[in-house]
């Protein structure tokens, strides 16, 4: 029990519920004008919404370490940095140690803010140059009036001696360090205001490889001897299977799997999770380096795609349910599809187009005169056919048919999924927000 908050630890340390934070595009004097000559007045005020993380709701356990991970631009460090309050959330709350940050004001907020501590990706650019180790060390100290001069040198100085450097390299200025030195540096002042609870933003991201392992290491056993809860972001899978309890898996803006550790990697259910295992390098010499990767391009955030999040790029995209489809069908116009909306085949003759994609039969009924009519838009004999001109806008009409009749009927378009499953490794619990588990 902690005595000053009621804080009982056989809860979670950090709450988040339904956290949301948008990014407006419209600071500055004349960002977000467009100029529009043919309308009166001829400006737009175009203000983009960027949705960086968008209803995120999870629990983080005293002690354990949460792996976050995802592609870069998903919405990672846009979290982290929400937790911590160095931003604004746009809609949601945050409670820690039971206690909602929204609700603490002054001091109450300052004492907390000690307890939550964060350590960046590039230890070179977050530690100042101009000061010497000690001070580093001592800074985040001194602005939570914590201890006098001397006590501070003494914990500053047991506390390089904890991260695995030598007390004696108090008066050195941070560039006499190597890199993963200087994420040592980093973590002795995160920990001098002894927190709970750090945010580790890509921490070992910089560093060699050869490195990485030995400052996991040591943040284990920091986490071990001082009680640390972390919460892990890195786009690296072996470095969150290093470090991770249990991981969450992000992408664009919404948490999209969450497991143990062990569940996560044996038993992924979600398709993002599948492809970004799939893209693990594998050191095979037969192999070109990477097994499968995810096709397509991350939609923007400032218009992310309705439903499921990942459905434009998903492989699994789940059949509408207005066709009568059979699996292999489905499979084959869902490839064919992305095809043409990827421009990916050459113009070829239509019975070509239907060899290569369908195997020379295509789908029967409503759906396969849809199909049908695809084909003749885009097949280089098609009646549509015409010259080079309208070859781009029959492609873009093919395109968006096969779109608004199949993928966006599908039901990963209409609702966003979340479903609880059984886990098969482990007793912890998995979510995974996939309707091809509804
Ligand atoms: N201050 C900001 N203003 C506007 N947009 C922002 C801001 N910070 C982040 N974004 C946008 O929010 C989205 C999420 O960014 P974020 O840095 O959180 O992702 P990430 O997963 O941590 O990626 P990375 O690993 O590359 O840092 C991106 O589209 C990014 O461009």
């Amino acid at each position: 029990m902690d005595e000053d908050s009621g804080y009982d630890s056989d809860d979670a340390l950090l709450e988040l519920d339904g956290v949301t934070k948008y990014f407006g595009q419209d600071s500055g004097l004349l960002a977000g004008l467009e100029f529009e000559p043919d309308q009166f007045p001829p400006v737009n005020v175009n203000r983009e919404t960027v949705k960086a993380v968008d209803d995120v709701s999870l629990e983080i356990q005293p002690g354990e370490t949460l792996g976050l991970v995802g592609e870069s631009g998903c919405g990672k460090s846009t979290l982290g940095r929400t937790i911590l309050r160095l931003l604004e959330p746009t809609d949601g709350d945050i409670y820690f140690k039971g206690e909602n940050l929204a609700d603490l004001g002054g001091e109450e907020l300052r004492r907390m803010r000690s307890d939550m501590q964060m350590i960046f990706q590039d230890p070179q650019s977050s530690l100042d140059p101009r000061m010497k180790v000690g001070q580093i060390i001592e800074e985040p100290m001194r602005a939570h009036d914590m201890l006098d001069d001397e006590g501070r040198r003494a914990r500053a100085k047991e506390l390089l001696e904890k991260v695995g450097l030598d007390p004696r390299h108090y008066n050195r200025h941070p560039h006499a360090f190597s890199g993963g030195q200087r994420q040592r540096i980093n973590l002795a002042r995160a920990l001098s205001v002894d927190p709970d609870f750090v945010v580790c933003d890509e921490p070992v991201s910089a560093l060699d490889v050869s490195i990485q392992a030995q400052v996991l290491n040591t943040m284990e056993s920091l986490q071990e001897e001082f009680g640390l809860t972390y919460l892990f972001i890195a786009h690296d899978l072996s470095v969150i299977r290093h470090i991770s309890d249990r991981v969450a898996v992000m992408y664009l803006g919404h948490i999209v799997e969450l497991a143990e550790k062990e569940e996560l990697f044996e038993n992924p259910q979600h398709p993002y999770t599948r492809a970004l295992l799939d893209s693990i390098p594998v050191p095979d010499p037969r192999e070109n380096g990477v097994r499968g990767v995810l096709e397509g391009e991350v939609p923007s955030p400032v218009d992310p795609p309705s439903g499921c999040r990942f459905r434009t790029r998903c492989p699994r995209l789940i059949a509408p349910d207005a066709y009568d489809w059979s699996e292999e069908k489905w499979a084959q116009t869902r490839a064919f599809m992305r095809a043409v909306k990827r421009r990916s085949f050459e113009p070829m003759p239509a019975a070509r187009i239907e060899a290569e994609f369908f195997d020379g039969d295509r789908p029967g009924g409503e759906a396969g005169s849809i199909v049908d009519e695809a084909i003749e838009l885009v097949a280089s004999d098609g009646s549509a056919g015409g010259n080079d001109d309208d070859e781009t806008d029959r492609w873009v009409t093919a395109t968006d048919l096969l779109l608004e009749s199949f993928a966006e009927q599908s039901i990963c378009a209409h609702e966003r999924p979340a479903y609880d499953l059984e886990s098969e490794h482990g007793n912890g619990d998995h979510f995974a927000a996939c309707h091809l588990h509804r």
